[in-house]
């Protein structure tokens, strides 16, 4: 007959001092508010080595109120109010306020213990510090940000880039097609580029793309006005909420930024600087009208100004 195996299950602790021992050694801070009289009847010592406010001065639900910070302090009373009358169990995160005026970042975990009769009996919850948490997704989110706008800058330039254009020039579009007003395009060019780069090597072509990005976004600095590259040497101007006019008027100030800055280009058939070709043309887009085609029939100017001698501005078919 095999031998009985010694019962090792923990039994049940009937000694109160082992939970409070225990309860008062974690680093999340227990606590009981009585429902009827909204008072605590407990509070963990932790509480002070934490916010600075001793367990005494916890008498009742308004000292907790004025310890939340003011911006989160009315939205947290009335979820937590809200969530016990109607005896649910819930988590709330805000920021405590210290003794000393610090703040910390706590999540409150609440359960609602109730009678047989359903009626609320009181409320008990756990305070956990969560600052640590909170600063790193706050960090996070900041991260998040900065590339998100990383992501729609051109790494060379400093401009706008492709993604960006594509992301904004279908929302201006159907602006334009809803407001009735003009959307002027110009595409942009260097000329001779390439010569530009096999004179002057790789790294000082890089330098005049960005020296030609900056007049050509200075050229086009509106607060609705748009300078993104396109790729290469090629750069796009959109213009919302503006006429061929006022297109041309962008369009040649560009190009005189770019003139000031006197670039010298040794090996270009226009001058002894560095110019740019663009293609220019406006549209108030109607039903039947797509905005690709147009961005190609702009494209299409843009080649007629280099076949005509580049240098210059396309803004008709010819
Ligand atoms: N340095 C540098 N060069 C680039 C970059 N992207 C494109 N290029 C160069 O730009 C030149 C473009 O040359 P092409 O398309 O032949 O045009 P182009 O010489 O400007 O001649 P036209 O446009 O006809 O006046 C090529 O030599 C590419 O290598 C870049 O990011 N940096």
């Amino acid at each position: 007959m095999p031998l009985p195996l010694p019962d090792t299950r923990p039994v049940a602790c009937d000694d109160p001092g082992v939970y409070r021992t225990l309860l008062e050694s974690t680093r999340a801070i227990p606590w009981r508010i009585d429902w009827a009289s909204m008072r605590f009847t407990y509070i963990g010592p932790q509480i002070e080595e934490l916010l600075g406010w001793t367990p005494s001065s916890w008498l009742s639900v308004n000292d907790w109120a004025d310890r939340i910070h003011e911006d989160d302090r009315q939205q947290t009373v009335d979820f937590c109010v809200a969530q016990s009358q109607k005896g649910v169990d819930h988590e709330a995160d805000y920021r405590a306020l210290t003794r000393d005026g610090d703040q910390v970042w706590i999540r409150d975990v609440v359960h609602v213990v109730r009678r047989a009769d359903g009626s609320v009996d009181s409320l008990v919850g756990f305070m956990f510090d969560i600052t640590a948490r909170k600063q790193a997704e706050d960090k996070i989110l900041q991260l998040q940000r900065e590339l998100e706008v990383l992501s729609y800058r051109d790494s060379l330039t400093g401009v706008a880039n492709r993604r960006m254009f594509d992301t904004l020039y279908p929302v201006e579009w159907e602006k334009a097609r809803a407001s009735g007003e003009p959307l002027s395009l110009v595409v942009i060019d260097i000329d001779y580029f390439k010569q530009y780069n096999d004179h002057y090597g790789h790294v000082q072509g890089d330098e005049c793309l960005r020296r030609v990005a900056q007049a050509m976004d200075a050229g086009a600095s509106g607060p609705q006005e748009l300078c993104a590259r396109l790729g290469g040497e090629e750069f796009v101007l959109m213009l919302p909420a503006t006429d061929a006019d006022a297109a041309r008027t962008v369009a040649e100030r560009c190009r005189k930024l770019l003139r000031q800055q006197e670039l010298p280009h040794a090996r270009s058939g226009t001058g002894r600087t560095v110019t740019v070709s663009m293609g220019a043309g406006t549209i108030v887009p109607g039903a039947q009208d797509d905005a690709l085609v147009f961005l190609d029939r702009i494209d299409r100017r843009l080649y007629q100004a280099k076949s005509a001698g580049r240098d210059r501005i396309c803004d008709t078919e010819t």
